[in-house]
């Protein structure tokens, strides 16, 4: 028989309740006690709801409250000193994971702790907390282990679960040695917490478990000699840790690759290959698994909302099936649900043509069942199946997705079309005639303050309580501050501001055919935060200007040039649910048309300086190095699609931020803006002498402080920046500006900082 499983339920709930719970905890309006009842009762929801799907194998212990990787550290007692003073419990787990500022009281003193390094999550959006790891350090099993609890909390509701840990090795290389522990290799720590697993698994086998699943996903990553060959031992003395329990090791985000052999060969009872991203590992992984493991077939999509094309996923399980026999096959989605929304059922606006063509997690794990049922008891299942290929069916051959004008400008893109007409030194002739522009020329990312008038001022026009004119006169009026605001500051390059934008993406979704939008498709970010990916379903197409007469109307307010603001294709392409049924780089080259089109039309309108942001470009790039070259192949390409089209004399900027982009800094060069602001404000040097090192040779505006704190930087502090940027950098190169837009900053706190970057930028002209 067939199993179904799945690997991981998305936790924040069908309407963020846990969200909302844990965030009026922190609010101080509900207590320890409601917060742990409420948590729970979400738990036993998703539970339940596994079950009614008919799930087999239902996760526990994937529940959290801020983060999984959190969870594991604090399973393991890999709790920093700086974090060990605190109140053992959820203030010590919360400060890990958000910082803790107390003022002091009587009988205690102030507490001020940092939050713990954050990063993301493999390729996903999703961002977990950074162990860190001292040498030699030793590890602890926690006398109340959530993994053991959730499992024991499930049972006695008469629900068998399969708990999910994350695996040692994978834990301790998504880890960071500790500063004052100088330099050590962090698997060599790997005796001390492999002995605590072991512990750990000997409690869930006390407590009744019978399957464990064991996240490995670096074993789908490039992975050193050592750490390779790490795995089998860690998985001998695992495997014996109990005689009940079968441990299934789990892997996914890409393809197993030259890593299939160690994964085969692991004393597990079973493993599981995310078939989604990689199908053809199947074959491979058919052939040389051994023969007593089970495989676990990760067929639908943990990470993409489309319904699963049942048909041809079953193809992979009789594969599967006549190759192993029926017992020896799992199905199940192909990593975690947690980077899946709930579920579609609340989705109201979506028209249903479309809705018809998603799933959600809720949907994906009927998904699985049915896949799991099909192969023992076909006719249970069959109207279900028929209904699944009429709407992929559907989705195939609708007039909606497909837009032949568009299909045709792709056919046609020529190699002129990625070439600006000169290079660079020529460019900035003719901008620095056009423009007049001084040496280390001012200028901001693009977004001013959000305030809370601007918010409610949308909230308002969608409710209805503002007319659409009501609206447009108060962006204007926006608009019109900020453009007053910069003039006053002394600025020299000025943007509009951005008011009228909730989200860099979503606002160009709004204004592109071929995206729909969720009310409720909410995807967790980090801790409690989450996201909702627009969704593009088909051709992009623009059907009129998106930014012009904002932008025209910014650049009537002054004589000084206006910087149009638009998101790049590879950002757009990053931050959104993507078709499967094409590949990436087609729908990245129909976003770069569109806005290539934007570029051209803002020119037209006499908009000197044009910016498109590429904040996600590094965040695109493929987990494996063998795949990097293709990915930043066609990421540039799009970049250089949507911004080329454009006289020597527009003046193109970029911007980045979000990652260290030395590993891609060839790429950096072949986009070949005239002007790249770029994020620096972790003061690293490294990055700017990237910048040297490669001899770049275009303008450059590392960013002169952080605009993610309220803090404002004074004159000495951004000089002391501008002093190192300058001995790495020609200074005739230099463009002086804030590292990101100011979006969530206030008012006050943005007028203070600018008006020291504009006396650093002045005094810069007369000392260098
Ligand atoms: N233009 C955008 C802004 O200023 C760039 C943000 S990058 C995450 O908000
Ligand atoms: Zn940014």
């Amino acid at each position: 028989m067939v199993f179904s499983s799945n690997l991981g339920f998305p936790r924040v709930g069908a309407n963020r309740e846990l969200k909302k719970l844990i965030e009026s905890y922190w609010a101080g309006k509900v207590t320890q006690e409601a917060l742990l009842q409420g948590a729970k009762e979400i738990r036993v929801g998703h539970w339940k709801l596994q079950q009614e799907k008919g799930i087999d194998h239902i996760p526990s212990g994937d529940f959290s409250l801020y983060d999984h990787i959190l969870d594991n550290s604090i399973t393991f007692g890999v709790i920093p000193q700086k974090y060990q003073h605190l109140a053992p419990g959820l203030e010590t787990y919360f400060a890990m994971g958000r910082g803790l500022q107390k003022p002091a009281v009587e009988g205690a003193a102030k507490i001020d702790v940092p939050a713990m390094e954050m990063k993301k999550w493999f390729d996903t959006n999703y961002h977990y907390i950074v162990p860190e790891f001292q040498k030699g350090q030793q590890f602890t099993l926690a006398k109340s282990a959530k993994v053991v609890n959730e499992f024991l909390e499930a049972k006695e509701l008469g629900i068998h679960t399969r708990p999910v840990i994350v695996g040692p090795i994978s834990y301790l290389l998504l880890g960071k040695t500790a500063k004052d522990s100088g330099d050590f290799d962090k698997l060599s720590l790997l005796p001390s917490l492999v002995s605590a697993y072991e512990q750990l698994l000997q409690r869930l086998a006390e407590a009744g478990a019978t399957w464990v699943q064991v996240d490995e996903p670096f074993l789908s990553l490039d992975l050193t000699e050592q750490a390779k060959s790490s795995f089998k031992g860690v998985y001998e003395t695992l495997s014996k840790a109990s005689s009940s329990l079968k441990l299934l090791v789990a892997t996914y985000f890409s393809q197993v690759g030259d890593n299939t052999d160690v994964l085969t060969s692991l004393p597990v009872a079973a493993i599981h290959v995310d078939l989604v991203r990689a199908p053809q590992q199947l074959d491979t992984v058919l052939e040389k698994i051994n023969s007593t493991q089970i495989l676990s077939l990760g067929l639908v999509n943990g990470r993409n909302i489309w319904k699963t094309n049942l048909a041809k996923a079953l193809e992979s399980v009789q594969k599967a099936v006549s190759k192993l026999g029926g017992d020896r096959v799992i199905v199940a989605p192909s990593c975690s649900l947690l980077h899946s929304p709930h579920s579609i059922e609340g989705e109201k606006k979506i028209e249903p043509e479309i809705l018809d063509w998603l799933s959600f997690a809720v949907e994906k794990l009927r998904e699985v069942t049915i896949l799991a049922k099909a192969v023992d008891d076909a006719g249970s299942v069959k109207a279900e199946l028929e209904a699944n290929s009429k709407s992929i069916q559907a989705r195939a051959t609708s007039p909606r997705i497909h837009n032949p004008v568009v299909q045709d400008r792709l056919k046609n893109i020529t190699p002129e079309m990625f070439k600006r007409n000169s290079p660079f030194p020529e460019r900035r002739q003719s901008q620095e005639k056009k423009l007049g522009l001084p040496k280390f020329a001012t200028t901001t990312v693009g977004s001013f303050p959000q305030t809370k008038e601007v918010r409610l001022a949308r909230s308002k026009v969608r409710k209805g309580d503002w007319s659409q004119e009501e609206y447009d006169s108060f962006i204007k009026s926006e608009i019109e501050k900020t453009v007053r605001f910069q003039e006053d500051i002394g600025l020299d390059v000025l943007v509009h501001g951005e008011s009228e934008r909730n989200d860099m993406v979503e606002y160009f979704g709004e204004n592109l055919d071929g995206y729909v939008f969720t009310q409720n498709g909410w995807v967790a970010s980090y801790g409690t935060r989450c996201v909702k990916p627009p969704i593009i379903f088909g051709d992009i197409h623009r059907p009129k200007p998106m930014t012009v007469d904002v932008i025209k109307y910014a650049q009537s307010l002054t004589q000084k040039p206006m910087k149009g603001m638009l998101t790049g294709p590879i950002t757009c392409l990053q931050w959104s649910f993507v078709r499967d049924d094409q590949p990436r780089q087609d729908t990245a080259f129909q976003l770069a048309l569109a806005i290539r089109d934007e570029v051209q039309d803002l020119e037209k309108a006499g908009i000197p300086v044009i910016q498109i942001d590429e904040p996600a470009i590094r965040e695109g790039l493929p987990l494996r190095q063998n795949e990097w070259k293709q990915y930043l192949q066609w990421a540039v390409d799009a970049f250089l699609l949507s911004s080329v089209g454009v006289e020597d004399s527009t003046q193109i900027h970029t911007h980045m931020c979000y990652s260290d982009f030395n590993d891609i800094f060839p790429s950096i060069k072949r986009m070949d803006a005239d002007v790249i602001t770029i994020e620096n404000s972790k003061s690293d040097l490294k990055l700017l002498s990237a910048f040297e090192t490669h001899s770049y040779t275009n303008w450059i505006g590392p960013g002169l402080y952080d605009i993610h704190s309220p803090r404002v930087p004074s004159v000495e502090e951004m000089e002391a920046r501008l002093g190192d940027i300058v001995k790495l950098l020609p200074h005739e190169l230099v463009w002086v500006n804030p590292d990101c837009g100011l979006k969530t900053r206030g008012w006050a706190e943005t007028e203070a900082a600018l008006k020291n970057l504009v006396a650093v930028a002045r005094a810069a002209r007369k000392q260098y």
